[in-house]
């Protein structure tokens, strides 16, 4: 076994016996140093070879022997050849019998040969794997950024100093509709960039991104186009940056992104901004115009005219307004009561609550009481659950009975508690409950004359007419028939959405003539009729058909006692429209000639029909 492992060694090598001075083994490098000499195995056989120095290899072997191990360098082989500095190892082998040593003679030029060719292959394989491993690191660099390349959301091109692409990322490609071996090689600007999004051609020479590696600068261009292989366009942004080498530009990298989508979400923000600012002025003027309404109406509650009867109206409104007393409106049907119980409750600090109008006029009589206190379910036939009253609706606000004297006697005095005591039970309920409601009322009946003949209560009366407000019939007011009529037409058109017809002097002439039984009601109804039934914006009013108007309510030049005796414009135009149309009744119609209406009158033909033309006859 030892024979077999040093058969193959590079140096010599000796295996003796020292006790015996034996030489057991020597293998084939050491054949080839001692030659035939080694033909002499036994004993004294190492005498043979070290003759001339015996003494050294007597020493070298006790301290093998007795160190394991010992290195000599004064033992020369006899007649050795070689001048090379030699080196003798000897190594002690302990065996079954006895100890053996073996002498390797190594030459020191020849090992110091050997461990630098030995060195250079560590060095060289070494530097191998440091090669791999440096190999492997760019391998691992480049597939990371193939990786982060491909997924980038934004296009990458890479274009060489000709402006042909060398690279493409997967979005790009994906954008773009081609393939990376469609655009790898070609002209980028003649494959998606030739043409302006007007379709006119786009000059490579103009092109912001050959731009880059041209004069070396980073350009950035926010809305162009680059085209899709199936010939539509998309909107892009992009930076072209250059690619340098060694100082030498020698390409670019392009980054670009679609945005299409943008865009439009721009000019749907854009619009809507627009929609916005257009919605916003037209709230501002609607706004300016509802307070320039309120300012020019806020002094009279809605309440239109200029007539004493009016002015004491309204001033009748500020004072009571506040107060917390009862209200009670008289006045004929249609002169603008239920105006004045909402002008008091919006002047009233309870504005911001409810104002309850109750018609005491269209309650069947045995659902007064429910309809005023509100009832318990099962209180009655068809009660089926429980309702509220309109008192405990209006609590904390103002109610309005309108047609108070249609309340029925026996519930009377249930309503004089209530405002009494502000409490009242709901119909089949025994728990009281408390209101706090400021009550108006209104009525186009004499109360006073009802309470004498002993159908409504007196103290329910003197309950309610705490402060009395007298609503004054139209035709007791006609300086503000003008004013009403203009007002209503112009509510009636707004509403009707239709254009404003005029009123003529001839219109208002003839509303004027009228004695309106059915006072403003009547007015509004009648010229909303009439707005409707308009031609050619002009107005026409059916009111020849109507009752005339009462003796002592037409303007006369003969004033009643304490008038001033003055006519207004409009009262004198009523005169004469009436004075001229009596003269062409009188003349069968016929202006001039002799008995004419002309003659009737002492005026000129030519007068006459001027008069007729302007007063609208
Ligand atoms: N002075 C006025 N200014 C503006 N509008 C008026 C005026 N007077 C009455 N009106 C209008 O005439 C219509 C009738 O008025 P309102 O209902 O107030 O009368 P009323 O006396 O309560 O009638 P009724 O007794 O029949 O209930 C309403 O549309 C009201 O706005």
């Amino acid at each position: 076994m030892l024979e077999a492992l040093i058969s193959g060694k590079p140096d010599p090598i000796l295996v003796v016996d020292p006790m015996r001075d034996r030489l057991l083994f020597a293998n084939p490098a050491a054949r080839a140093l001692f030659g035939a000499r080694l033909d002499r195995p036994g004993e004294g056989a190492m005498r043979s070879l070290y003759g001339a120095c015996i003494p050294q290899l007597h020493v070298a072997t006790e301290a093998a022997l007795e160190h394991g191990c010992h290195y000599a360098s004064d033992l020369l082989p006899d007649g050795s050849e070689t001048a090379e500095a030699i080196e003798h190892q000897l190594v002690a082998i302990e065996t079954a019998d006895g100890p053996l040593v073996m002498i390797t003679i190594a030459s020191l030029e020849q090992r110091r040969r050997r461990t630098i060719h030995q060195e250079a292959n560590d060095y060289h394989r070494q530097g191998l794997e440091e090669w791999r491993r440096a190999e492997r690191f760019f391998r691992e660099i480049e597939r990371e950024n193939q990786l982060i390349l491909a997924a980038a959301g934004e296009g990458i091109f890479g274009v060489n100093a000709d402006g042909v692409t060398t690279f493409v990322n997967p979005a790009a490609q994906k954008m773009l509709g081609w393939a990376a071996e469609d655009l790898v090689g070609m002209n980028m600007h003649d494959m998606v960039h030739y043409k302006h999004p007007d379709g006119s051609h786009y000059h490579a020479s103009d092109c912001p991104i050959y731009g880059a590696f041209r004069n070396g600068t980073v350009n950035t261009v926010e809305d162009e186009c680059f085209w899709r292989k199936d010939g539509t366009s998309l909107r892009v942004e992009y930076t072209s940056t250059p690619i340098e080498d060694n100082g030498a530009l020698v390409g670019a990298v392009i980054v670009f992104r679609d945005i299409s989508q943008r865009k439009e979400n721009e000019a749907k923000l854009r619009e809507a901004m627009a929609e916005n600012a257009r919605l916003r002025e037209r709230l501002e003027m609607e706004n300016a115009y509802l307070q320039e309404e309120i300012l020019s109406q806020a002094n009279h509650y809605d309440i239109i005219g200029s007539t004493a009867p009016i002015r004491r109206i309204l001033k009748q409104i500020d004072l009571v307004a506040p107060t917390e007393a009862n209200v009670l409106i008289t006045g004929e049907s249609g002169t603008g009561k239920e105006l004045v119980a909402r002008a008091i409750h919006q002047a009233s600090r309870r504005s911001d609550r409810p104002l309850i109008r109750v018609n005491c006029a269209a309650i069947p009589r045995e659902l007064f009481e429910s309809e005023f206190f509100g009832h318990a379910r099962g209180a009655f036939t068809g009660a089926l659950r429980d309702r509220i009253g309109r008192f405990e609706l209006a609590d904390g606000g103002t109610i309005f009975l309108d047609e108070v004297g249609e309340i029925p006697l026996d519930l009377q005095s249930k309503l004089l508690r209530v405002l009494q005591d502000r409490r009242f039970e709901r119909l089949g309920e025994e728990a009281t409950r408390e209101v706090d409601v400021r009550v108006i009322a209104a009525t186009n009946r004499d109360l006073e004359r009802e309470v004498s003949k002993g159908e409504f209560r007196e103290d329910l009366y003197f309950r309610l007419n705490v402060f009395p407000i007298e609503c004054v019939p139209l035709r007791e007011r006609k300086d503000d028939i003008p004013v009403l009529a203009d007002h209503f037409l112009k509510i009636a058109c707004a509403r009707l959405n239709i254009s404003l017809p005029m009123l003529t002097r001839a219109n208002i002439a003839d509303l004027m003539a009228y004695s309106w039984p059915g006072n403003a009601r009547e007015l509004q109804n009648l010229i909303e009729r009439a707005a409707i039934l308009a031609r050619n914006g002009r107005l026409q009013f059916a009111l020849s058909d109507r009752p005339p108007l009462p003796e002592r309510n037409m303007p006369t030049l003969q004033p009643d006692a304490g008038h001033t005796g003055i006519l207004t414009r409009d009262q004198f135009m009523v005169l004469e429209r009436d004075n001229i149309r009596r003269a062409l009744k009188a003349a069968q119609g016929r202006v001039a000639g002799k008995s004419g209406a002309a003659e009737l009158l002492g005026v000129k033909p030519t007068t006459l029909y001027s008069r007729i033309k302007a007063l609208g006859l």
